[in-house]
């Protein structure tokens, strides 16, 4: 016992000396030792500290800010396997509005055993903000901020982590991502705003249309087919030569003429969801791009009617040169501005903005998209969005001309062939009838249906009125001249 005792004093002494010593040494001294001491310590906690950490983040920044996959494969493998042992969950609504997603608050923390590794796992924010005891958090709010997922595990086991443990989750998360497509069907998905925030809802979507039913050229119909066959099971051709797995056509034709009929029909055709995206309803680039990475695998794209956009343009356009003392002629103005020098503008959604959304880097994360531009004006249309390579299919959708008249007739009348064929033939190639038109003439009246006869001779007598009144047509110059740009380019 005294031993001890004098053991104790005379660690005491000795510590005392050296605090002695430092405290006379030079500061110069103080700062080398501090300096190795400094850089020792990680070195002696690795020593120690069995353990190793992999962080999953939200976001990777390189090569260019995109959405992690990995990140979201560990979110659905917990959710299912781990989630169960946690005390704070956290629920949001999916994409695909099928019931809540519970999975991990942040800073909550899971432990999951494989083949006999124990795997430590916790959410974190970036923020590192302290939400308070909230047991389930409901707000969408922090959606956009970046989160990662820590995960600790000893380090003799890191080759079981990254060789097989990782990789089965992404195994595990496709063949979940599968099975929930599967089970909630195809769905339409539309962009609003909820809290200043752009989100996507969706519905179930199950539109009639088929192509059998598209009034077209039969030709042009079994090559759009052919294309959109060509692009479904392209991806390692994609891979191959490099290119991001996607595809981009440009519809255009005036009002009826089938363009929001043909997206329903690849739609169905390749059983893809469809994104319907609003421009108008989103205030910036950054908005934009977050929309667009939240979009899904299997999917089309859509931004209808892009010459009303321009049309605005031209409007806000003119807006400013009031402002500087031209008439403004008061056209509605909207929150948009497609030109092409203002892409650093954090408060509008650009043309370069959409144009990176189209076909920058960003879309080479993503796979299995397709995007789609309608419109009635393409003349209007500025060149930079329309150039081929970005848009790599223009389809004219034209006025009904006999062969696409001829699958209406098949498909409301049940008629191949009757003897009114031949002048209605005549009588499309005179006038400037719509598919829409020439539908709307061959559907039942009210509660009495018509008969194949009643239908025709009332389309014909339609198509001749139409005739006469169009024998001289009024003809917008502008418009003209910007077609004849279009189709000489
Ligand atoms: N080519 C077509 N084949 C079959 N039906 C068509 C075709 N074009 C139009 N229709 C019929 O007319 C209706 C309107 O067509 P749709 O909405 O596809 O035209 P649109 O070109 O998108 O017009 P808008 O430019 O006004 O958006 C459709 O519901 C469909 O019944
Ligand atoms: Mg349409």
């Amino acid at each position: 016992m005294a031993s001890s005792v004098e053991k104790w004093v005379g660690l005491g002494s000795a510590m005392a000396g050296l605090g002695l010593l430092w405290s006379r040494m030079p500061e110069h001294v103080h700062e080398e030792a501090r300096h190795i001491i400094s850089s020792l310590t990680p070195m002696v906690s690795a020593y120690f500290n069995p353990y190793e950490q992999i962080t999953v983040s939200e976001y990777s920044e390189e090569p260019q800010f995109r959405r992690n996959k990995l990140f979201d494969a560990i979110s659905a493998y917990l959710s299912c396997e781990c989630v169960g042992d946690a005390r704070k969950l956290r629920a949001e609504l999916g994409n695909d509005s099928n019931g809540p997603l519970v999975g991990l608050d942040e800073n909550q923390e899971v432990v999951h055993s494989f083949r006999g590794a124990r795997m430590w796992w916790r959410l974190c924010s970036k923020a590192s903000k302290n939400r308070g005891p909230t047991i389930i958090s409901i707000l969408p709010g922090d959606a956009d901020e970046p989160r990662c997922y820590k995960l600790v595990f000893h380090k003799r086991h890191r080759k079981l982590v990254v060789e097989d443990y990782l990789p089965g989750i992404v195994e595990r998360w496709r063949e979940l991502t599968a099975r929930n497509r599967q089970r909630r069907g195809r769905r339409l998905f539309t962009n609003h705003s909820v809290c200043g925030k752009g989100v996507w809802s969706s519905v179930p979507y199950n539109p009639p249309a088929t192509f059998g039913m598209l009034a077209m050229d039969p030709g042009k119909k079994r090559e759009i087919m052919d294309d959109l066959t060509a692009f479904r099971e392209g991806k390692e051709y994609h891979s191959k030569v490099g290119k991001a797995w996607k595809r981009g056509y440009l519809l255009h034709g005036p009002p009826g003429t089938g363009k929001s009929t043909m997206i329903a029909a690849m739609a169905n055709f390749l059983d893809y969801d469809v994104f319907d995206l609003d421009l108008t309803s989103i205030k910036n680039n950054a908005e934009l791009r977050k929309l667009f990475l939240d979009t899904t695998d299997k999917s089309i794209i859509v931004i209808e009617d892009i010459d009303a956009i321009e049309v605005d343009l031209a409007t806000k356009r003119k807006g400013k040169k009031a402002a500087n003392g031209d008439q403004n002629d008061g056209h509605h103005q909207l929150p948009i501005d497609l030109s092409d020098n203002s892409g650093d503008d954090k408060s509008k959604v650009t043309l370069s903005g959409l144009l990176s959304f189209v076909d920058g880097l960003w879309s080479a994360c993503g796979g299995e998209r397709i995007f789609v531009f309608t419109t009635n004006h393409v003349g209007r249309l500025d060149p930079a969005l329309i150039r081929r390579g970005r848009m790599d299919k223009h389809i004219e959708m034209s006025y009904c001309h006999f062969e696409a008249f001829k699958v209406l007739a098949s498909n409301y009348l049940g008629v191949a062939d009757h003897p009114l064929f031949v002048e209605i033939g005549r009588l499309l190639d005179a006038t400037q009838m719509t598919p829409a038109d020439v539908a709307h003439n061959l559907m039942p009246r009210g509660k009495r249906k018509r008969n194949a006869d009643e239908c025709l001779a009332a389309l014909v007598e339609k198509m001749k009125k139409a005739k006469m009144e169009s024998a001289s047509p009024p003809v917008d110059p502008v418009d003209e001249a910007n077609e004849e740009r279009f189709h000489s380019d």
